[in-house]
């Protein structure tokens, strides 16, 4: 797991450390491991060219002294200094080691010596930093495009919102992040996530001064999918029920069941209207179909499951409600998606049960189950935000898809996505994911279990179907990448599980 803790609590863990140790103690530390990086990404630190890009807050220092390091290793190191203010023991370790200084207005040695360098360090605003960066900071930050020179940030991308990863305006785009003490949340959120290139932790011994971490992005070592004993039968392995599809839309249903085939559940059943059984029958001949009265929703007529999902393709009139009133009904785990959430929106007094709920939605469908109170693009800029109180507001997991997608259960950190893809972008992957998570559900996962592994696989999918391995001299390295249709993630579903194995 990679765990990152909301800015407060880093600062108070900072405070906590410091108060023990001599004045500028850490700052040392950071700026030691910020150094050494550098030196190891330099093909030589001798003659190296550096620019060090600085604020006025301690982010810069902590380039500073990172500079002051690589100069007296005998780089050629030049400060730029964004701000009047600067740290102004880290400028004189700097000038000591022989370290040159610019300020932002000499625009033209400023541009030439960036165009020349070998790397550079990005030390213009770290947790500190606020709002879209203001000028010259945003200026600097764009002449780091399209340069030459390895861009290494200091903690935080310059321009990234630490706590949340919200980008508002010009935004450094590192090769390689090197960060103190823990994540902060903005490293694996996107967009800030996609500018921090390689994220480099360095201990600087805030451990045991950090509370439980706010966000974790889970890793494959830490998911745990159930797999069958030689005891397992079909129904130990859990089955999973599947609501889905109607007569105007019946692609979801057979996406959605697919998803589910590929889960691991021991059975599919699916329920539906005439057309969508048809259609999966004939697509998923491993699945258990039934067509059902959706006017009287009695769930008796699909059998006995250990989970259910409902909503993709299910149509929004009142015999889908229904079918999410009898499914929310039980006392059995389940997940509602698509046309289920928009139902849901107008009865959340449904969402009053026992059982595990499993919400999935995308950013439209999140601001009506919240009451349209809160706009999409407020939903899409403060994701981490919004899903926390979400998960609180709904009483349920929610899932909130997206460039990174995110996962949430009241007091719990919230869970970050790490396999996603733009490719996945693209009609139907989202009933591949919800019939994949129920059949994790059925398999006897906890919910956020099952919505944090679920999320996983099918992102990896998307991944493997978009560029399959291919064999090269060093063994198997990513092909090329090619658009992919949601029935490519679940072809690939099966290979992504492998991963985990
Ligand atoms: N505390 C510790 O023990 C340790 C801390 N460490 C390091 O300190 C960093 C935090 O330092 P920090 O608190 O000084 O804030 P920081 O990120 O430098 O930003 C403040 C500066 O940015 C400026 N600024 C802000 N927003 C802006 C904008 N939109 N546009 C333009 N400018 C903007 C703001 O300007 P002002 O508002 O003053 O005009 C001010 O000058 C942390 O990330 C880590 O690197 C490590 O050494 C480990 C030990
Ligand atoms: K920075």
């Amino acid at each position: 797991m990679r765990y990152a803790h909301e800015v407060g609590k880093v600062r108070a863990a900072e405070q906590a450390l410091m108060a023990r140790l001599p004045e500028g103690a850490l700052m040392r530390r950071a700026a030691a491991g910020l150094a050494a990086t550098c030196a190891r990404l330099l093909p030589g630190v001798y003659g190296a060219r550096v620019v060090l890009l600085v604020g006025g807050g301690d982010n810069g220092g902590d380039a500073l002294y990172a500079g002051a390091g690589l100069a007296r290793r005998g780089a050629s190191v030049v400060a730029v200094l964004a701000s009047d203010r600067f740290h102004r023991e880290g400028l004189a370790a700097l000038r000591t080691a022989g370290g040159r200084v610019l300020k932002a207005a000499d625009t033209g040695p400023v541009g030439a010596a960036i165009e020349d360098a070998d790397l550079v360090i990005d030390g213009l605003t770290g947790i500190g930093g606020t709002g879209a960066l203001r000028e010259p900071y945003a200026g600097l930050a764009r002449r780091t495009e399209d340069i030459d020179a390895i861009v290494v940030a200091c903690d935080v991308p310059s321009g990234v919102d630490a706590g949340s990863g919200r980008v508002e305006g010009a935004a450094v785009r590192a090769d390689v992040t090197v960060t103190f003490g823990t994540y902060k949340p903005g490293l694996l959120i996107d967009p800030g996530a996609a500018h921090c290139g390689v994220v480099e932790l360095v201990d600087i011994g805030l451990g045991a001064h950090l509370p439980d971490p706010d966000v974790v992005a889970a890793w494959p070592v830490d998911l745990r999918v159930p797999q069958p004993g030689s005891e397992s039968d079909k129904y130990r392995r859990g089955v999973v029920g599947v609501l889905a599809g109607s007569e105007r839309y019946t692609g979801a249903a057979v996406l959605c069941v697919g998803g589910a085939v590929h889960g691991g559940a021991g059975m599919v059943r699916f329920a539906s209207t005439p057309h969508p059984v048809e259609l999966v029958r004939h697509h998923w001949p491993e699945a258990v179909t039934t067509v059902i009265d959706r006017t009287s929703a009695a769930l008796e007529q699909v059998g006995q499951v250990q989970a259910w999902v409902v909503g993709p393709g299910l149509g929004t009139d009142e015999d889908a409600e229904a079918l999410v009133e009898a499914v929310l009904s039980t006392d059995l785990p389940a997940l509602v998606d698509a046309d289920g959430l928009t139902v849901l929106a107008r009865r959340r007094d449904l969402l009053r049960r026992e059982a595990p709920t499993v919400l999935t939605p995308h950013a439209g469908e999140l601001t009506r189950l919240l009451g349209n109170r809160t706009p999409r693009q407020t939903i899409e800029a403060r994701r981490l935000e919004c899903v926390q109180r979400a998960a609180a507001e709904l009483s349920a997991t929610v899932l909130l898809k997206g460039s990174t997608t995110l996962i949430a259960e009241q007091d719990r950190p919230v869970r970050v996505n790490p396999t996603g893809t733009p490719r996945l972008a693209t009609a139907g992957t989202g009933d591949v994911l919800s019939g994949l998570i129920g059949a994790l559900l059925a398999g006897g996962m906890p919910a956020i279990e099952a919505a944090t592994a679920g999320a996983y696989l099918h992102g990896l999918a998307g991944r493997l179907a978009a560029a399959p391995p291919t064999d090269g001299p060093s063994g198997p390295a990513p092909g090329r990448e090619a658009p992919i249709s949601a029935q490519d993630v679940v072809t690939a579903l099966p290979d992504a599980f492998r991963t985990l194995a």
